[in-house]
């Protein structure tokens, strides 16, 4: 016999009638199966857990599962049912079709970093009806969605993330998972760098309910960047985006507490999601691009650049190159302007920050978050999409829209700064600078914490910066990366900022006098990108940056040389792009745009091509009789591409984004933080803070297991 399922209305009505405070949803005699045989008791769902209680005389165990672990409710074959693996316990479970038996599904705490297991729990009731009755409202505790309506995850996946494991990973851990958890999904294996781009800026999204990638940072960026160029990216804002790590750094699954794929698809399950403020750059030659992560600028970013040819040495690469390049520390010329946050932002900055020019010829507001909507969007998904060409209708008039995708606090700023051009609200420290780290996450990499500060959700870029250390004081704070209050360290400032500039000065130099300030003419948006003249760095490590524009290697400059013409920067992005080539791009595309007759000149990234099948646009850009221009771009990144900034200075595609240490006038970069913009999938267990950092257990941990039961898996333990 077949049991009737209770229909969603009669779920929700369930819930609605035992809605008051503490209250139990459901409650009937239920026996566990456990390790000890058959033990009769007493079943109670509330909001926030499962309580099952002994009926005996003899002992009193109880076991508390908060709803925050659970994942699955599914019918049982009559029997004793442990499982040591999710794929296990989804293949045994999901074919049973009639039964008194269910079993609940718990993911386990995350003790120390290790490996999350999967938790059964074995009940049975009386009869087939309340057992399809707690099956609907198990399920409706772990996600009402799919029992108010259907939902559609698009998954993509980057079968060349990290160690390119990815599918192996999706299909032993996040398939079991999702299918215990009755998520419906729709996979999409990536072809090529680009494809998940072009795929959300082109294709109908609505049959959507979330969109999730599996891999790095990486293949997100390219989500977020095809989803934000879309006319219409207004509608779908509030889709949450998720991320299953599997790539190499994973910043964005570590900043938000899904360190394994097994948290981050139980995440998915669950289909809690908060906003996450994005963060607009605007070159001076008018591209634009969005990232998640950060924007890097000095040490960090030069470390980043220049062991991309180190990627055979892993993940360990940053920390070899990082400390071959502190004990060679260089120092770069340049300003950083920045609006402050906060209203005590002053304090923290220290003496070297200055006020900013007297005049006003930008009209630069500084909002507060309620101003600028920011709690609008905090209030969650159901909040309606809004038009990015009109304000709030509730707004007051001057306030721009927090949606905007167009800068509203430095829109009227040119590049670079003209002397008293900002407004006296902003601030302004002069370099020289070791480095400059912008971030919108604590976690810039599964392993290096850049700001425990930080929070995707605060409205604010926090700016991490070094002015003029030396290479002891600054070592201490790359020492100490992975561990809390590493900040206090000398040298290291730190400001919470609406807005920022970065004006780097052309200069780049290994000594603290060599980099003062160079005045810079002006710069037009949308200008030739052709660099002027202006000095030469000296560098301990410039073969790459002493590149003539023809192609070949050059040697270090003398530190005596005469100021040389600045090298284009097609030339220094040929790191990343060989990289590309061979490691990742490898496209059609990539490889006919080989035989470039300019031996400089690299290929346009695989973006359009890798999506030619499916996009119309792309296929009549592929009929084309114009060959594609043969711009470099570094690292290959689609939006890049399509921004047609392929001079850029700003580059990255993995959600980071890294200024280009040597960069001249073209290289100053404005960048705003647009407030809860979009919306990320993060888990139930994640801090109060709405982001993860280090040394904080998390305030509501997820304990499955309380009471006299044994901690251990499957295992009762009775008595005292
Ligand atoms: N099928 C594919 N073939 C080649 N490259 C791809 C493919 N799919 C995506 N990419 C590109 O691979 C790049 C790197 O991917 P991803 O971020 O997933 O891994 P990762 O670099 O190892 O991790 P992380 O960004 O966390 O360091 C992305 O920029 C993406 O554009």
């Amino acid at each position: 016999m077949h049991q009737t399922m209770p229909g969603a209305q009669d779920i929700i009505d369930i819930v609605a009638a035992n809605s008051a405070q503490g209250a139990p949803i459901m409650k009937c005699n239920a026996a566990l199966y456990s390790s000890q045989g058959v033990l009769d008791g007493l079943l109670t769902l509330f909001h926030d857990r499962l309580v099952w209680n002994e009926l005996s005389d003899r002992t009193s165990n109880m076991l508390t599962i908060s709803t925050d672990v659970l994942f699955g409710a599914t019918l049982s074959p009559p029997g004793k049912y442990k499982f040591r693996s999710f794929e296990a316990a989804a293949a045994a479970n999901l074919r049973v079709e009639a039964s008194t038996h269910f079993t609940v599904y718990t993911i386990t705490a995350h003790e120390n970093g290790r490996r999350p297991l999967c938790d059964t729990w074995t009940f049975i009731v009386g009869s087939e009806e309340e057992c399809a009755t707690w099956l609907s409202l198990l399920r409706f505790a772990i996600n009402p969605a799919p029992i108010k309506g259907d939902t559609n995850a698009l998954v993509f996946l980057n079968p060349v993330s990290g160690k390119r494991k990815s599918l192996a990973i999706f299909e032993s851990v996040v398939k079991p998972i999702l299918a215990i958890g009755a998520t419906k999904y729709t996979l999409k294996i990536t072809e090529s760098a680009g494809y998940a781009s072009e795929f959300m800026r082109t294709q109908d999204l609505s049959p959507y309910s979330a969109i999730v990638v599996v891999s790095g940072d990486g293949l997100l960026h390219e989500v977020l960047n095809g989803l934000l160029r879309r006319p219409d990216w207004a509608t779908y804002r509030n889709i949450p985006l998720g991320i299953i790590p599997t790539g190499t750094g994973n910043g964005l699954a570590r900043s938000l507490d899904v360190t394994w794929p097994e948290q981050a698809a139980v995440a998915l399950v669950k289909a809690q999601s908060q906003p996450i403020d994005i963060m607009s750059t605007t070159l001076a030659n008018g591209a634009v691009n969005h990232c998640f992560l950060s924007v890097t600028w000095g040490l960090l970013a030069d470390v980043d650049i220049e062991s991309e040819s180190m990627r055979w040495a892993g993940s360990a690469r940053l920390d070899l190159y990082a400390t071959v390049r502190m004990l060679n520390l260089r120092y770069y010329g340049g300003r950083l302007h920045y609006l402050p946050a906060d209203a005590d932002a002053d304090s923290s900055a220290g003496a070297s920050a200055s006020s900013g020019g007297e005049g006003a010829a930008a009209e630069i507001q500084q909002l507060s978050l309620a101003e600028t909507g920011l709690e609008a969007a905090s209030q969650g998904a159901d909040m309606p999409p809004s038009d990015p060409a009109l304000p709030p209708a509730d707004a007051p008039a001057r306030v721009q829209p927090a949606a905007s995708l167009h800068p509203t606090l430095t829109a009227g700023v040119a590049l670079p700064v003209a002397k008293g051009s900002l407004s006296p609200r902003w601030r302004t420290i002069e370099g020289p600078f070791v480095q400059v780290i912008a971030t919108n996450v604590p976690w810039l990499s599964a392993d290096f914490l850049a700001c425990s500060r930080a929070r995707i959700t605060d409205g604010a870029v926090d700016l991490v910066y070094s002015t003029a250390v030396t290479k002891w004081q600054i070592f201490p704070y790359l020492a100490a990366s992975a561990r809390e209050d590493h900040m206090n360290t000398k040298g290291v400032k730190h400001v919470r900022a609406r807005a920022f500039i970065i004006e780097p000065t052309g200069l780049r130099t290994t000594s603290r006098s060599d980099a003062s300030i160079q005045e810079v003419q002006p710069q037009r948006a949308g200008a030739s990108s052709s660099p002027s003249p202006s000095p030469r760095p000296r560098s301990l490590f410039g073969s790459r940056r002493s590149k003539t524009p023809g192609g070949s290697s050059g040697t270090a400059t003398p530190p005596d040389t005469p100021p040389q013409v600045p090298v284009p920067v097609r030339v220094r992005s040929q790191v990343y792009t060989a990289y590309h080539q061979q490691t990742i791009g490898r496209s059609a595309a990539a490889a006919a745009a080989a035989d470039l007759p300019n031996g400089d000149a690299e290929p346009r990234p695989p973006a359009q091509a890798a999506f030619s099948a499916r996009s119309e646009t792309a296929a009549a850009a592929a009929q084309s009789p114009s060959p594609a221009p043969a711009v470099p771009v570094a690292r290959a990144s689609p939006a890049e591409a399509e921004a047609g900034a392929g001079e850029c200075r700003l580059v990255g595609s993995d959600g980071h984004l890294v200024l280009d240490g040597e960069a001249a006038e073209l290289g100053a970069v404005k960048v705003e933080c647009l407030p809860g913009l979009l919306r990320v999938i993060c888990p139930p267990w994640l801090n109060e803070g709405r982001t993860a950092h280090a040394g904080a257990a998390p305030a509501k941990a997820p304990e499955p297991i309380a009471g006299t039961l044994s901690r251990e898996r499957s295992m009762l333990s009775f008595g005292a």
